[in-house]
């Protein structure tokens, strides 16, 4: 395992896709010790770069259409958590001035057909802008390449707890994930005292694909407090567990305080994009404390809950 100069790992994740059972395991090893330690590091789960790099390009067209364009299809509820969110709607941190940021939330796309059949709680419609087809044909395909990947850490994961593995993919199989793009504005005006692009948090759900350009500004807190920056690394996407994995693993696995600050110099007039995967398990896996992260004289530190109403409880905290 390299250690970069901020102590956050970088895995090589190739031998996992490719590799024999023992190359696997070596592979679940370090990210193990990843979680374990600080919660963060930085992977190459197979996702092609070109796909990135067209990803990108698109995110950067949609938030430069018109306000009134990306307000209609404005964020309305928890449920859905779908949508458009403009600059300061949202406080990460509930203590500080809303976020210098704008958002597009994407969720599993399904058939409007599938909609009347089935119960429609779990079943929530995205919202595209009219006319833009290359973006949403783009934005899916991605989704689909992040959940294939998702599926293969959750395999990881679950090797490095000793679990069958399966363990965690069968839990996250309906794909209960939220793609969201963001656009940190360049900034002219003075920022209101303690504002910053996004404030300091952690994850709500199992674990995090984070992408982001070279504007940078992502810190992470370590366990001693100190905050470090996680910049871009070509070729590799941050991975973050988050807190509903720190529950389900009694805190095996860490969930991490991070944030993004507005740059100190030039790149303050630059936009920043980022564009988040947030793997959530499917909404009724019970999370109760895992078999093997419990004993006689460490008892769980939660009793179980459902995946559906943690999320729903976090996400009433942050609007
Ligand atoms: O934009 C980033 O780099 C981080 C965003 C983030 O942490 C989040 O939306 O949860
Ligand atoms: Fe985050």
């Amino acid at each position: 395992m390299t250690k970069t100069l901020v102590d956050i790992p970088i895995i090589d994740f190739e031998p996992f896709l490719s590799g024999d059972a023992e190359a696997r395991q070596a592979v679940a090893r370090q990210i193990y010790h990843a979680c374990h330690e600080i919660g963060f590091m930085y992977l190459n789960p197979g996702i092609p770069a070109t796909l990135i790099n067209n990803l990108f390009a698109q995110t950067k067209l949609f938030f430069d259409l018109p306000f009134d364009v990306k307000n209609k299809l404005a964020w309305v509820d928890k449920f859905s958590n779908r949508g458009y969110v403009g600059v300061e709607r949202e406080r990460l941190n509930p203590d500080k001035p809303g976020d210098l940021k704008e958002a597009f939330n994407v969720g599993k796309e399904v058939n409007p057909e599938e909609i009347s059949k089935q119960d429609k709680s779990s079943l929530i419609m995205n919202q595209w802008p009219v006319g833009e087809d290359k973006f949403r044909q783009t934005v899916l395909e991605f989704y689909q390449a992040c959940a294939e990947a998702a599926d293969k850490i959750c395999q990881a994961f679950a090797i490095a707890l000793e679990l069958p593995e399966s363990f965690f993919a069968d839990k996250h199989e309906e794909q209960n994930y939220t793609l969201r793009l963001l656009h940190y504005p360049p900034l002219e005006q003075v920022v209101k005292p303690g504002q910053v692009r996004a404030g300091e948090h952690s994850d709500y759900g199992s674990f995090t694909l984070l992408f982001q350009d070279e504007v940078g500004g992502l810190e992470v807190r370590t366990a001693d407090g100190e905050w470090i920056a996680a910049p871009y690394i070509p070729g590799t996407v941050v991975v973050n567990t988050g807190d509903l994995m720190q529950q389900w693993t009694n805190h095996e696995f860490c969930s991490t305080k991070h944030r993004v600050m507005v740059p100190s110099d030039d790149r303050v007039k630059r936009s920043r994009y980022s564009v988040a995967f947030f793997c959530h398990p499917n909404n009724d896996a019970e999370i109760a404390c895992i078999e093997s992260c419990q004993g006689e004289n460490r008892p769980p530190l939660y009793p179980p809950i459902s995946a559906g109403d943690y999320l729903l409880s976090r996400l009433q905290a942050t609007y």
